[in-house]
C-alpha cells in the first residue's frame, strides 16, 4: 500500500510549469484612435460639449495608442439608444449580449493557442476562464467547454471581475494547478469586452470615467500551461518560476469598476501610474532576491499596458531603457487595454519580437523575466520568467 506521502509525490511534477503555447482574438471592429474623439462625441449626442471633447482629444492623443478593437458598432448603438447615455438603465441589454460574445471571442483565441500546441483537446484537464465582462450562472468557463467541446470532467476555475490583473492572476493559478497535477495540461482564457461594457456618454462631472473611454479595447488570449513537456513533441515559450501578488495600501478608490443597472462604470484616478511605479522596485526586490538579481536592465519585460502614463513611470522609476517596455507599448499602440487579456498579448509579443530578431532566447536573448499585472485593489502581479532557446 503507498504512503500519503507517496501519493503526494506521485501527483507532483519534477520541472516548473511551462507555457505550450499562446493564442489571441479581436472583434472585426477596429477604431482608429486619431478619430475616436470626433466618433465618440458624435455617437453619444454630446458634440456640445466642447470643452470636455478637447479634454478627451488631449487624452486620446496622450494615450499613444493607434488603434483599438471594439465588439460595439454605430448599428448596435443606434438599436441600444441607452447605451450612449452616461448611467442610463442598460444592463440587460448588454449582459444578453456578454453573456454570448466573452466565451465566443474566448474561443478563438483558445482555438488558436490549441493549434499551436498541436494536442489533442481532450488532453486539458483544467480550464481557467477570467472576464471583467459580466457575470453569468452557469458561468462563461461552463460556455467555453461547451463551444471547445471539451471533456465534461475538465476542471474549471471561473474568475470574474479581476480587473487588469486578472492576466496575470490566471497564471499564479494555472503554475500551482499544472505543478501538483501531474500530467496536467490548463487552458487559461481571459476574454474581455470591456470597451463594450464600459461605454457611455461623457460625463462633465466624473472625468475620470473619460479614460477608460480612452484606453480600453475587447480582446481575448489563452495559453496552454503544463509542466515536464513530451519531449520533441511539446515546444515550450517560457518557464513560470515563481509568483507573488501584493496589495498597495490604502489605494481602494484607486481604480474601480462598478457592475449595475448602468454596466460597468470604470473609474481611474490620476495616482494609478505613480503608485505603481512607486511600489512596483520593492515587489520585484522580492521576487528577484533568490536569483540575486536587482538589475532591472538584465531581465526582459511583459508588463500590463494599463496606460502610457504608467510604462513611462516605471520606466523612469526604474531607470528602464526604452527598449525594455517595447512589447508592452507595441501592444499598447496596437490592441489598447484589454484589461485581462492584454498581459498575455504581451507575452506573445515579447516571443515574436525574439524570433522575427533572432535574438536567442524567447526573452529577447535574455534568461529571466518578469510578467506584471496592474489592477484594482490597487493589485500588483509579479510572476519570474525564465526564457527558452529559440533553436535556429
Ligand atoms: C481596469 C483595470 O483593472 C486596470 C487598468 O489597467 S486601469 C487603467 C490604468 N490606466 C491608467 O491609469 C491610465 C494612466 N494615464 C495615462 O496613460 C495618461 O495619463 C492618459 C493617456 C490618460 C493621458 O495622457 P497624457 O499625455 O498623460 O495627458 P495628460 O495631460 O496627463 O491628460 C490629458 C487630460 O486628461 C486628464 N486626465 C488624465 N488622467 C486622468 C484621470 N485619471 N482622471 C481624470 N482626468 C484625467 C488630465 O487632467 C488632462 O486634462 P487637461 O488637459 O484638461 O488638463
Amino acid at each position: 500500500m503507498a504512503t500519503v506521502n507517496e501519493i503526494r509525490q506521485a501527483q507532483r511534477t519534477v520541472g516548473p510549469a511551462t507555457v505550450l503555447a499562446i493564442g489571441t482574438a479581436n472583434p472585426l471592429n477596429c477604431f482608429d484612435q486619431s478619430t475616436y474623439p470626433d466618433y465618440y462625441f458624435r455617437v453619444t449626442n454630446s458634440d456640445d460639449k466642447i470643452e470636455l471633447k478637447q479634454k478627451f482629444k488631449r487624452m486620446c492623443d496622450g494615450s499613444m495608442i493607434k488603434k483599438r478593437y471594439s465588439y460595439l458598432t454605430e448599428e448596435i448603438l443606434k438599436k441600444n439608444p441607452n447605451f450612449c447615455e452616461y448611467k442610463a438603465p442598460s444592463f440587460d441589454a448588454r449582459q444578453e449580449i456578454a453573456i454570448v460574445e466573452v466565451p465566443k471571442l474566448g474561443k478563438e483565441a483558445a482555438e488558436k493557442a490549441i493549434n499551436e500546441w498541436g494536442q489533442s483537446k481532450s488532453m486539458i484537464t483544467h480550464l481557467v476562464f477570467c472576464t471583467t465582462t459580466g457575470v453569468d450562472i452557469p458561468g462563461a468557463d461552463y460556455q467555453l467547454t461547451q463551444l471547445l467541446g471539451l471533456d465534461l470532467t475538465v476542471k474549471r476555475f471561473m474568475m470574474y471581475q479581476q480587473g487588469c490583473s486578472g492576466g496575470a492572476t490566471t497564471l499564479r493559478l494555472a503554475k500551482d494547478l499544472a505543478e501538483n497535477n501531474k500530467g496536467a495540461r490548463v487552458l487559461v482564457v481571459c476574454s474581455e469586452l470591456i470597451n463594450f461594457l464600459d461605454f457611455h456618454a461623457p460625463s462633465e462631472t466624473e472625468t475620470e470615467v473619460l479614460v477608460g473611454q480612452a484606453l480600453f479595447s475587447d480582446g481575448a488570449s489563452a495559453v496552454i500551461i503544463g509542466s515536464d513537456p513530451i519531449p520533441t513533441v511539446e515546444r515550450p515559450l517560457f518557464e513560470l518560476v515563481f509568483t507573488t501578488q501584493t496589495l498597495l495600501p490604502d489605494s481602494e478608490y484607486e481604480i474601480t469598476a462598478k457592475l449595475g443597472e448602468a454596466g460597468l462604470i470604470a473609474k481611474i484616478h490620476k495616482n494609478t501610474p505613480m503608485l505603481i511605479s512607486k511600489n512596483i522596485e520593492r515587489i520585484l526586490g522580492e521576487a528577484f532576491q533568490p536569483l540575486g538579481i536587482s538589475n532591472w536592465n538584465s531581465i526582459f519585460w511583459v508588463a500590463h499596458p494599463g496606460g502610457r502614463a504608467i510604462l513611462d513611470q516605471i520606466e523612469l522609476n526604474l531607470s528602464l531603457t526604452p527598449e525594455k517596455l517595447k512589447a508592452s507599448r507595441n501592444v499598447l499602440s496596437n490592441y489598447g487595454n484589454m484589461a485581462s487579456a492584454s498581459v498575455l498579448f504581451v507575452l506573445d509579443e515579447m516571443r515574436k519580437i525574439s524570433i522575427e530578431m533572432g535574438l536567442g532566447t524567447t526573452g529577447g536573448g535574455l534568461d529571466w523575466g518578469v510578467l506584471c499585472g496592474f489592477g484594482p485593489g490597487l493589485t500588483i502581479e509579479a510572476v519570474v520568467l525564465r526564457s527558452i532557446p529559440i533553436s535556429t
